[in-house]
Parts: C-alpha cells; structure tokens; sequence
C-alpha cells in the first residue's frame, strides 16, 4: 500500500484532546447551540462518547445543533468545486474529506478549527492497513474494496496535483498552499465515512456534525437525530433526543444504520459481534454449485448444463443474461438470498414442465410446504449447506486457530480487528448451516 504515514501538512497538529478551551460542548454553548445533562467521556468501545449527567425523559432534546456548525460541501471556492467535479458521486466522503482539509488549513481562521483540533488523528479503517493486516481479513469482498479505495486516493491526487499542490502561492488555492497527501486525504475521507449523518435539505448531502458526531453506534439506540428545516434549501437545525427515559450516566448512541460488517468496519473502523445486517457475499457460479452439489453428495448436473425454462428462470432472477448481477449473500434472518433460493430450487427441479407457470416470489421465500415438493426441498438445502460449507473452506484458517491468535499478545489493533471481522464471517457462515440443516424436511 502506497499511503505512506507522513506529517499530515507542513505543520503538526497535537494529538491530545485538550477539554479546556477546546472541549466541544461548551464550543456548542458558546454558538448559540443547546446541549443538555450530557459530558463527553472516554467510551467502553474506545475514543470518546457522549454519556447523560442526570436522569432524562425519553423525547428530551440532549443537543441542538444550530444551522451555521453544520460542516457541509458547501462552499464558494471555484477551485474546490471543480475538485468535487472530480470525485465520482458515491465517494461523497472524498469530497467532504476535501473540505474538512480545506478548513483544516485555515487553522484559526476556520470557524470549525475548535471541532477540527478534536477529531481523532489515527483511524482504524483498513484503507490504513499494511498488507498483512490487510491479508489478514482473509475476505474477498471486502479486501476487493479496500485496493479500490487506497487506489483512488492516490490516483485522485496524481492526478489533481497540480490543482492542489500549489507549488507557487495561488490566490484562492483551497488548502491555504498546503502540500495534501495521499495520507493526508484519506484521513479526511475517514473522518466523513466515520462521522458524517446525511442531512435533509435540497440537493440532500452527508456533512459533518459537531458533538453529535460524539455518539456511538449502537443497533438498540438511546438517541435519535431529527432534523427541522423551515425552508427545504436551508441547512436544518438538528437535534438528539432521548429515544427512551434515560439515567444519570447512561450512554447517548445512535442507531447508525442498517449497516453489515463489512460497512462498519471500511468506514468506521470497527466491527459488531451478532450484526444482524452481516451476510457471507459470493458470487453465482454454475462451477461453485456444482461443486456445492458433489460436496453436499447431491447428485445433478442441470448447474453445468441448464435447460431453457430453467434459464429463462435464473434471467428473471436477475441471475443470467449480460447486465444481471450475480452477488448473492448467505446469512441473516433469511439464511440466503431470496435469488439464491429461488435458483437452486429451479435447477433442482425434475420436470420441466413444473417450472412453466411457477410463482417466482414464492420461491424467493421460505414457505410452510417446499413450492416444488419435499424431494426438490431437500436437495436445495443440501446445496445451499455445501455452498456454506465451500465459503468456509475458503477461508486460510479456522476460528480455533483464529482463536489463538486473537490471545498471542504479539499483535497490532488492526490485526485484531482483522481477525475479529474473518471470525464473525466464519461464526455467520456456521449458523447458516445449522439454520439450513434444521429446515431440512428429512
Ligand atoms: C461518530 S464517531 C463516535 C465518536 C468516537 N468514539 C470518537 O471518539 O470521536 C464514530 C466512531 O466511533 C467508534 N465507534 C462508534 N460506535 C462504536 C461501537 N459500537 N463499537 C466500537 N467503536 C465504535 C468508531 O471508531 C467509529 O468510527
């Protein structure tokens, strides 16, 4: 990886929150904003969190935010806004990276420079992984993104070099003549995939929101974000309210989404035991199912050689044919895809005829009585166990070994990291398996 760590700017930048001066509720106070019984405080799932100092009624406002200490992409910086015009529309975080930089650079000057001194200075998203740590996480997909992203970042600024480097003091420059790195862009970047809220207004857009950004992500939330706007154009005032009654000392956390692992841990930097939005992504492959089939001794040929019907079928699914998109998941509530389901019980069909006037909702579910009969039923989960069991044998290691690496002490945060995400995939993997084998007709 080419995102080498070097002194961020010309000029170095204190690592230490400092709660004087700089102590971001009394920042909020000071500029017109509310905040409540609250105190910042070093949280159980490190960094910081936002935490209650008295009891609190559920809809109590614990902060309001007013318009102004939004940090947004808006901007009137002609050169900046051609930098965005740059940035592929789904790396919003790249864009909001580059203004965080472009206020960074302001120092003092920059109305957010109290909020910008607080923002922590290392992440621990992959993107800032060495390749071993990165090898470590031992999962197609997600390494697939991690190059992807380091090689945008160091393409995007080859590329805009000139623009942004300033070699010669340029009126209007966006980073005040500062030199940004690779590194320096991806910290920004991280800074908005870890704390930017989308913000209602006109045009929509994800922005950074100061002292709310303190909560923690939690899937069974003590918070809420609501967003008042009067006009739809204008940035909103927000507000956190307490979601439920709350003690003195409780944890303020938002609900961050319906985010899967692989989300958490590239944007955020971390990963949740028992996610309910985690699923295994593999791809659908007649070679791999076939496989799946010999594994499970399921005996067919129809993955290596399907009929018309049963490929019209797969087309529908959206499975087959030139623009179908053939990522399927296992995991979760449903244990796999509802396509999956639905091709593995039409390749598993005996008679042809069965498939003609066949309701392709009704095979994309789990039903009380199999829709194309016990015999078909059983061979489909048969087929999905050894797709599992082919997913976890891809995997280097198991999680006993995986397991005992975890407690060498020998081993960086991020490789724990690492190990922490491939065992939860290898745990999903598991009760998908048992999932399926305890719906199997026999
Ligand atoms: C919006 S910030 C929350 C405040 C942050 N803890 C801090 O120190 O500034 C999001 C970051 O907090 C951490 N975080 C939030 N929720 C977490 C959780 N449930 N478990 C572990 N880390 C969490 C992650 O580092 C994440 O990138």
């Amino acid at each position: 990886m080419n995102l080498k760590v070097r002194p961020l700017m010309r000029r170095c930048f204190s690592t230490s929150v400092n709660t004087g001066e700089q102590n971001l509720i009394t920042w909020v106070r000071r500029e017109g904003g509310r905040v409540g019984a609250l105190d910042q405080q070093g949280s159980q799932e490190g960094g910081w969190g936002l935490r209650t100092t008295e009891a609190v009624k559920a809809g109590d406002t614990l902060i309001s935010l007013p318009p102004h200490l939004i940090l947004s992409l808006e901007t009137s910086n002609p050169l900046l806004l051609a930098l965005f015009d740059r940035v592929p529309e789904e790396l919003w975080t790249v864009k909001l990276g580059l203004k965080l930089l472009s206020e960074q650079t302001r120092f003092q000057m920059s109305q957010w420079w109290p909020y910008i001194q607080n923002l922590p200075k290392r992440f621990t998203v992959p993107i800032f992984y060495t390749s071993e740590e990165i090898q470590a996480l031992q999962y197609l997909p997600l390494t697939h993104q991690v190059h992807k992203r380091i090689q945008f970042l160091n393409e995007f600024v080859a590329e805009v070099k000139p623009a942004i480097v300033g070699q010669a003091p340029q009126p209007g420059q966006p980073f005040n003549n500062y030199q940004i790195l690779p590194h320096a862009l991806a910290w920004a970047a991280t800074a908005a995939s870890s704390r930017a809220f989308q913000v209602h207004r006109e045009g929509g857009g994800s922005s950074l929101l100061p002292l709310v950004d303190m909560c923690n992500h939690s899937f069974t939330p003590t918070g809420r974000l609501l967003q008042h706007s009067s006009e739809s154009q204008s940035l909103p005032v927000l507000e956190v309210v307490a979601e439920k009654d709350l003690e003195k000392g409780e944890n303020v956390v938002l609900n961050y989404g319906p985010l899967s692992n692989d989300i958490l841990l590239l944007d955020y930097g971390f990963v949740m035991p028992k996610n309910p939005n985690d699923r295994v992504e593999l791809r659908y492959d007649d070679q791999l199912l076939h496989m799946a089939c010999l594994v499970a001794k399921v005996n067919i040929d129809s993955f290596k050689d399907p009929t018309t019907s049963q490929l019209a079928l797969l087309t529908r699914l959206n499975l087959h044919g030139p623009s179908s998109s053939q990522m399927v998941t296992l995991g979760g509530t449903e244990l796999v895809e509802g396509r999956l389901l639905a091709a593995v019980r039409v390749m598993h069909a005996q008679d042809p005829m069965e498939l003609l006037d066949v309701d392709l909702e009704a095979l994309q579910t789990w039903n009380q009585s199999p829709p194309l009969g016990v015999l078909n039923e059983r061979k489909t989960i048969r087929t999905l166990i050894g797709l599992g069991m082919l997913a976890l044998a891809s995997f280097p290691t198991e999680i006993e070994e995986d397991q005992s690496e975890l407690v060498k002490g020998d081993i960086s945060e991020n490789h724990r990291l690492a190990i922490q995400f491939r065992m939860l995939k290898k745990r999903l993997l598991l009760d998908t398996i048992k999932g399926l084998k305890a719906r199997d007709p026999t």
